[in-house]
Order: structure tokens, then sequence, then C-alpha cells
């Protein structure tokens, strides 16, 4: 799904307006009718709804919203600044609210002598995708005293304060909504770290803006959605064998981090490598022929690797676990030098890179790398915040011709064309160590299997995020553990395959 910017949705919205024959005032009250069905499925009539109008169309929505909410039973109380000018829809809708008797409309000031109980519900439509400046004065201390508010909170398209395209001041003030319902698409303020938990838990409403617009209209930022992930994804064929699937080599582990050898080489065979080898040092031979028996073991060196061989065709994942000694260091700069293919690279091959820059010339084109916010800062310098981090990302991708996998709670995907892909699936029980190395063994083992860079990269960030879910649904995100979620990549695959065989 496209990410566009407050700019591109007003002109969305304008040429739904053309293409559909609808007016403004019709769109908003699709708005305003998908919020009331979300609402009064959630709550009972008895919950006191309190919604807050700012001027534009924001507001318009907030208006129309109190009607429908009246009208359903809800017992509605409108605050607003009535000296202010209403834009024209947000007029029509404060008149129409009006002449409801239900509906008591009055001044903010009168919301300071309300008693505010926790069964009451506050809906914030006070600024949306017009928001052209930092909140100050009045407003923002009235914004202040909602969030202080012990009810729910709800906002109506974007938490007000909150711009729709970028990032924060650290001052600013932001409504701090429990639930944020945004119409059509996500903002990218949603998925980023400093500005995302404003919005509580974010529910769209499709208020069907006409579709064509996206296709004359790309974006170079995207989520990456179910419809993009059944695209990608290739069931198997009859009477293919092992060779139709590749072959992965895992480069991992050293003398007490056999484990994340482990884990990268387990995930590599549950995401479906055909054949599948792990190069560790002699140190794990045992513990790797045991867990993982249907690997073969390629030795590489004792307890740290030293040498790495590896035939032409196979397709190579190299990090999780094998330290920065200068043994393995000079071992992994030697292959890099003869590297071809694209490889994925994770954990300490990052960190081995960023101790020289120099070194990212030998970076194969198309090559993979899997960066948390650390590594990516050791390799690349710090920025001031995620923003800034995604567009330095995409400057790396490009310049080297790479994939940057950006480790986060939203992971993004860039490719060295400058998009970016969003992750949306995946929880915080996926913070724990040992989830790196499962992914980077799940990435090589799509690469193998001829997934291009791109379709591997952003298919293999989801399948992970996918089945770390499962795996919180079933043991809690507490308690989930790295193996837990390659061992349900299984069930995830079970869910694609049946999806595809219900669209063919
Ligand atoms: N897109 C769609 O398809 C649909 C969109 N819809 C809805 O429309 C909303 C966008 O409406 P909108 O453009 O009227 O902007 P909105 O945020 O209500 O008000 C902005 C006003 O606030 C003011 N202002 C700005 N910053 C300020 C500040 N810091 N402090 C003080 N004032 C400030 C600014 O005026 P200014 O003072 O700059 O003259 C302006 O008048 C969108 O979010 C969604 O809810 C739906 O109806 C259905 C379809
Ligand atoms: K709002």
């Amino acid at each position: 799904m496209n990410i566009f910017s407050a700019q591109k949705i007003y002109e969305w919205e304008k040429f739904t307006l053309q293409q559909d024959k609808i007016s403004a005032l019709q769109l908003m009250e699709k708005a305003a009718k998908c919020c009331c069905t979300w609402i009064s499925d959630r709550f009972q009539t008895s919950t006191e709804i309190y919604i807050f109008c700012g001027s534009g169309n924001n507001a318009g929505d907030g208006f129309a919203l109190a009607r429908l909410l009246c009208q359903t039973g809800f017992n509605v109380k409108v605050f607003t600044d009535s000296s202010k000018k209403f834009t024209e829809e947000a007029e029509l809708n404060f008149q129409r609210c009006k002449e409801i008797s239900g509906i008591e409309i009055q001044d903010f000031s009168a919301f300071k002598q309300l008693k505010n109980s926790e069964n009451s519900i506050i809906i914030d439509a006070l600024f949306g995708l017009g928001l052209n400046r930092k909140i100050e004065g009045e407003i923002a201390a009235f914004i202040d005293l909602l969030n202080d508010f012990p009810g729910t909170k709800i906002a109506l398209d974007l938490p007000s304060g909150l711009f729709a395209d970028g990032n924060q001041e650290e001052d600013a003030v932001i409504f701090q909504a429990d639930y944020t319902l945004t119409f059509q698409l996500l903002k990218k303020s949603m998925l980023h770290s400093e500005t995302a938990p404003f919005c509580g838990e974010i529910h769209i409403m499709d208020i069907e803006l006409n579709r064509e617009f996206c296709q004359e209209n790309p974006s170079d930022e995207n989520t990456i959605d179910d419809r993009l992930i059944q695209n990608i994804y290739k069931p198997r064929k009859n009477f293919s064998h092992k060779g139709t699937f590749g072959k992965s080599v895992l480069v991992a582990g050293s003398f007490g981090k056999i484990g994340a050898a482990v884990l990268a080489t387990k995930a590599a065979l549950k995401a479906g490598s055909g054949l599948t080898f792990v190069l560790a040092p002699k140190c794990g031979y045992e513990i790797l022929q045991t867990t993982c028996p249907e690997a073969m073991f390629i030795s590489g060196g004792e307890n740290e690797i030293e040498n790495i061989k590896v035939e032409d065709e196979y397709t190579v994942g190299i990090g999780p676990g094998i330290g920065t000694s200068s043994a393995t260091e000079q071992a992994f700069l030697k292959f890099l030098k003869t590297s071809k293919k694209p490889l994925v690279l994770d954990a300490d091959a990052l960190n081995i890179l960023a101790k020289n820059p120099e070194n990212f010339q030998f970076i194969p084109k198309d090559s993979i790398i899997t960066p948390h916010r650390k590594e990516f800062e050791r390799l690349f310098g710090k920025t001031q915040n995620s923003f800034e981090r995604t567009v330095l990302a995409q400057k790396k991708a490009a310049e080297m011709g790479i994939f940057i996998v950006l480790k986060d709670h939203h992971t993004q995907i860039i490719t060295p064309f400058g998009t970016v892909f969003y992750n949306l699936t995946g929880n915080p029980g996926m913070a724990k160590g040992g989830s790196g190395d499962a992914l980077l063994g799940i990435l090589t083992a799509l690469l193998a299997q001829n997934y291009s860079p791109q379709n591997a990269t952003i298919f293999g960030v989801w399948l992970h995020g996918k089945a770390g879910d499962f795996a919180a649904e079933k043991f809690s995100q507490e308690a989930m553990l790295p193996s837990d979620l390659i061992n349900e990549l299984g069930n995830v695959f079970k869910a694609l395959n049946k999806k595809s065989s219900q669209e063919t």
C-alpha cells in the first residue's frame, strides 16, 4: 500500500471527487460513518462521548460523527470555538449538528467544568492533515488538559499536533490517543518510532478513495500488505526436487556462540532451502550435526572462522556469532573480495565492515544487509532521528547498489532505487537475542530459492515478523523464543498456500 504525503492525499481526494462524481460533503459523511460504526461496534451507548472540533475539515468529520453517534443512541457533547470561521463542509456539518436537539454544543472552556469519568470517550477532531505549524498557546494548554483525561482517547485521522509526513520538535504538544481512526491509508509519521506512539492502536477507515490514482501516482514509500506478499510468494510445483530450491550456506558461529549458527541454519531449513550447509568452526561440529541433521557441515577453523571457502553457485549468508577477531576479519574480507553473487550480511559481518568503510566497495551489488540501529550507526554514522536515518539509508543503498533492512518496530526495507517498504508484521517479543540470526537464515534461503533480491528481502522480513506474531500468539511476547518463531514458519507457509489455492 502506498504512503502518501498530506499534499498527495489532498490530490487523491480531489481526483476521487472528480472521477466518482461525489461531493466533499458526501466523502466526509462516509468518513464519519466508518468512525461511527467502529465506535458503536466497540462501546456501549451508555458511554458519554465528548467531541472536540477545530475549524477545518477534521472538525467537519467531528461534527458529522457527533450527529451519527447521537442518532445511534450515544450521549454526545461537542466542544468548539464557534467564533472561528469553519471550512465550508465543517460549517455545514456544524449547522446540522445544531439542528439536533440531543447534542450539546459548548465552548472549549466548558470542558473544564465537566466531571471526567473513566467510562467516557473523548474524540479529537481539532487538527488533521491540515496542521501546518507547531501547536502553541491556549490550544496547546487545552491539548495538555485532554491528555490528562482518564477515559478513552480517540483521534480522527491523526492525533492533533502530529504532522502526517515527518518528525516533530521535541517539545511539541500532541494529543496522546489510545486509538487513531485514520482515513484510507497510514501516514508516514504513524510508522516511525518517535511519532507513532502518539497514535495508540491505529485502525484504517476505508473511505474508498479511487484506487486508479495509486496506479498513476506510484509512491517511493509503501507498506507491505498481504496482496504484495501473495504476489511474491511462489507455491511449490509438483515434480520439483531439492536442486530446485537452491543451495544455502550459513557462515556463522564461534566458540560460545554456536547457538547463533544453529538458529540461522534452522531458519534457512524451515524457510525452504533445498540444500543447506553451515560453515562454522569445528568446536560446533557435534552441536550442529545434532540440532540440524538436515544441514551439512563445512569446517571453517577450530574455535572461530579462519577460512571461508564456498562454491560459486551457493547463496551465502554471513555474520551471526562469528565475532570480529583478526583471523575472522581476514577470512571474511578475503571471501568478500572474491564474491560476485549477492550476499546476506548481518551482525559481526557488519561490525567488521564498519571498521573500514573502504571495504564497502567489495560488497556485491544486490546484496542484503540487515543492521539494527546501532549497527547502522557504526556503518554509516549517527542521525538525529529515524526519519533522517531512513533518508541516509536511501542514499547509501543507492550508492552501494544494495538492499538495506533497517531493523525497527516497523522494519524498513530500502532498495537501491530509493524505494522504502515498511513492514507491519512482528512484535516486541522478537526483541530477543537470536531473532536476527533467524532473519539471516530466512533471507539466505529465499535468495537461494531464486526469489529476486528485492522479493527475497520483502518476503523474508514479512515472513519473519508473521512467524513472530504466530509465536507470540502461542507463547506470549515475553516467553516466545526465536526458536518458536522458526517453528512457526511452517504455519505461515500453510496460510499462504491456502490463500494461493483459494485465489487460483
Ligand atoms: N483527505 C481526504 O480524503 C479526506 C479528509 N477528511 C478530513 O479532512 C482533514 C483535513 O482537513 P483540512 O485540510 O481542513 O485541515 P484540518 O487539519 O482540519 O484543519 C487545519 C486548520 O487548522 C489551522 N491550523 C493548522 N495548524 C495550526 C496550528 N498549529 N495552530 C492553530 N491552527 C492551525 C489551519 O488554518 P490557518 O490557521 O493556517 O489558516 C487550518 O484552517 C483530514 O485530516 C480529514 O480529517 C475527511 O473529511 C474525508 C476525506
Ligand atoms: K485529529
